[in-house]
């Protein structure tokens, strides 16, 4: 089918101008985009002064501070807009009530108190020491964007409490925190030490590794091995990797189901490590490779993912697209019409033979370079996370760095500088996203870890943008129609031009997040500014790099929704007057555009 489009320039000094190709562009006659022409004077609103350049605190935000004065400079705006495929306005879902289009309400702006233009999003892992309200509402202060929950550990009573409250979270506090559901996955790993939160293993210790259930009758330092054939694959003189090395140890004797083993290394084994071995040098891995990816408990935890909501689910161990692809038809078929993002978990062996194509059927992917790090020698880690970055990136899929950034501050106060340097350095890969996995679930520092994160992820966004660094890698189409390829022209070419304009902002009207997710995509020096009219888009966008989401109620008037935009972002403090801004929309029925007869 043939599409068209539009541009549209508002007549002001600095009109930008943008270029693409001809047979796709017509230019619209000013007549005919007075629902969507920029005021002239659009940015030119008095504000409050701004405070932190990360987070803004909470306003009391009463219609009083919001209204603005429009004060006659003479800057200008573009507005670039297309079409994409609906031509029906998509209506609020959040609450039901009549909406008010003309301006910003009280309710959107208590919905909308998320407030943060950092680039790179935090994911944080909530275990023992952070499910209370109060210490998850500290890590949305903090920044975290996604909190991740790990089946591994906890019962569904607890992970339902974790995600309620997070829910309230957003509700009562105005943030986006999406819910990232980890599944357990298949592989080998110990039991639970008997209800022990860790236990000290020492060098020369002899540790007994067995399938038998942990009972009070078994030797002192045994533990419980989940996979039946354990004692029958190993082989005395192999070497046994706790929690992808933490803690080695050798086995030097089989009696029946018990495998005798020495300390080598000693470290501290925690509930539920995973468990590999090694003969000669090598990972031995048929066993694992012959394990499904999504064993019978990761069924009903992905049941119960989609009976809550979740709005990613993180699969551990893919080993093949084909998982990823049996797991979505099954979302689709169960979870009528809501839309979970798969992370696929790229951490074995197999993943990495399978490494495009897995990505390609996921919605993201995510560096676990724990249980990768067991699997592959240590120092292939960095240069497969870089590719994994980048290749997620060529994709157009969101990519999750985690595992250790900041494993000392579960004990420490402060990090270590190689631990900065590794934070540092995926910033600098723009990752989209750096994870906290024991430093927040359960270590001594959660809210000191997540400051690190934050201050570090800040400071060196700025350096590269100082740098003026911009993104040197030319993005391969992604799309298959004629269309996408239009949206990607549009977001290549708006990300490019915000950088060489140096624009302050770039505002995406956004039905499903696609169109935003291509200009975060681009990595733009300038934050991304994403409305959306569903809250679970606007969630879902919390994880993609440089995209600031926000829900709101639209109406067909392309000025109003500018207006409202303006106001929001103005009652937080996100943008000024004289700020120059580029806006793109996929959503808007009337931006509509013709097929050339
Ligand atoms: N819900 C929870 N309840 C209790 N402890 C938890 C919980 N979630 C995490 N933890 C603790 O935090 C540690 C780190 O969490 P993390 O989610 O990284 O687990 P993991 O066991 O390393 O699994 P994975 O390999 O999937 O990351 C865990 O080993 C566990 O001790
Ligand atoms: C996060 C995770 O599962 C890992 O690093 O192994």
């Amino acid at each position: 089918m043939a599409q068209s489009l539009q541009l549209f320039t508002s007549s002001t000094t600095r009109s930008p101008s943008i270029s693409l190709p001809k047979h796709s562009l017509s230019k619209t006659p000013s007549s005919s985009t007075a629902a969507f022409r920029l005021p002239v004077s659009f940015n030119k609103f008095s504000i409050r002064a701004s405070s932190s350049p990360d987070l803004n605190p909470l306003s009391s935000a009463s219609t009083s501070q919001v209204l603005v004065s429009e004060n006659g400079s003479s800057s200008g705006g573009g507005f670039v807009s297309t079409s994409a495929t609906t031509r029906e306005f998509v209506p609020a879902v959040s609450d039901g009530s009549s909406i008010d289009v003309d301006t910003v309400t009280e309710a959107e702006l208590k919905e909308n108190g998320f407030r943060s233009t950092r680039r790179t999003k935090l994911v944080c892992t909530i275990g023992p020491v952070t499910c209370g309200f109060e210490q998850l509402e500290a890590l949305a202060v903090g920044g975290m964007n996604v909190a991740r929950i790990n089946m591994c550990h906890g019962t569904r009573e607890w992970h339902r409490m974790v995600i309620e409250r997070v829910r309230r979270l957003n509700e009562e506090k105005g943030y986006a925190v999406a819910i990232m559901m980890d599944t357990e996955g298949s592989e080998i790993h110990m039991g639970d030490l008997g209800g022990a939160s860790s236990a000290k293993a020492e060098d020369g210790e002899i540790w007994t590794f067995s399938v038998r259930a942990f009972d009070s009758t078994l030797p002192e330092r045994t533990i419980n091995v989940n996979y039946e054939g354990f004692a029958e694959d190993v082989r005395v003189g192999d070497d046994l990797l706790v929690d992808g090395g933490m803690v080695r140890f050798e086995v030097i004797e089989k009696i029946g189901p018990d495998v005798k083993c020495l300390c080598t290394d000693p470290g501290l084994l925690l509930p539920r490590a995973n468990l590999t071995f090694w003969r000669d040098g090598h990972l031995v891995r048929e066993r694992n490779a012959m394990l499904p990816t999504i064993s019978s408990k990761d069924w009903l935890d992905i049941d119960f993912g989609i009976a809550e909501g979740v709005d990613f689910l993180a699969i551990s161990f893919v080993k093949s697209a084909e998982v990823i692809k049996h797991l979505k038809s099954y979302i689709a078929a169960r979870s009528r019409g809501s839309d979970i993002s798969i992370i696929a978990k790229i951490e074995s062996l197999d993943s990495l033979k399978n490494l495009e194509e897995i990505i390609v059927a996921s919605d993201g992917a995510m560096v676990a370079r724990g249980d990768l790090g067991a699997q592959i020698p240590l120092e292939q880690v960095p240069s497969v996370q870089q590719k994994v970055v980048q290749l997620c990136r060529r994709l157009n899929k969101p990519v999750i760095v985690a595992s250790q950034l900041l494993e000392s501050m579960i004990e420490y106060p402060t990090p270590t500088r190689a631990e900065v340097a590794d934070v540092s350095e995926a910033v600098r890969q723009r990752a989209d996203a750096l994870m906290l996995s024991g430093e927040s679930a359960m270590g001594q520092f959660p809210e000191k870890a997540l400051t690190v994160l934050r201050s570090v992820s800040l400071r060196i966004e700025k350096w590269w943008r100082d740098e003026k660094r911009h993104e040197a890698m030319e993005l391969p189409e992604v799309g298959s129609s004629y269309s996408d390829s239009i949206l990607e022209e549009i977001c290549n070419s708006t990300a490019k031009m915000a950088n060489n304009l140096e624009v302050d902002a770039i505002f995406v009207y956004t039905k499903t997040g696609h169109m935003a997710s291509l200009l975060s995509r681009c990595r733009p020096d300038c934050p991304i500014f994403a409305f959306t009219s569903t809250t679970s888009v606007r969630r879902r966008l919390n994880l993609q790099w440089g995209l600031i989401p926000f829900r709101l109620s639209f109406s067909d008037d392309m000025e109003n929704n500018l207006n409202k935009t303006f106001m929001l972002l103005k009652a937080r403090n996100l943008i000024k007057s004289g700020d120059l801004v580029l806006a793109v929309s996929d959503m808007l029925q009337s931006i509509q555009v013709m097929n050339v007869p």
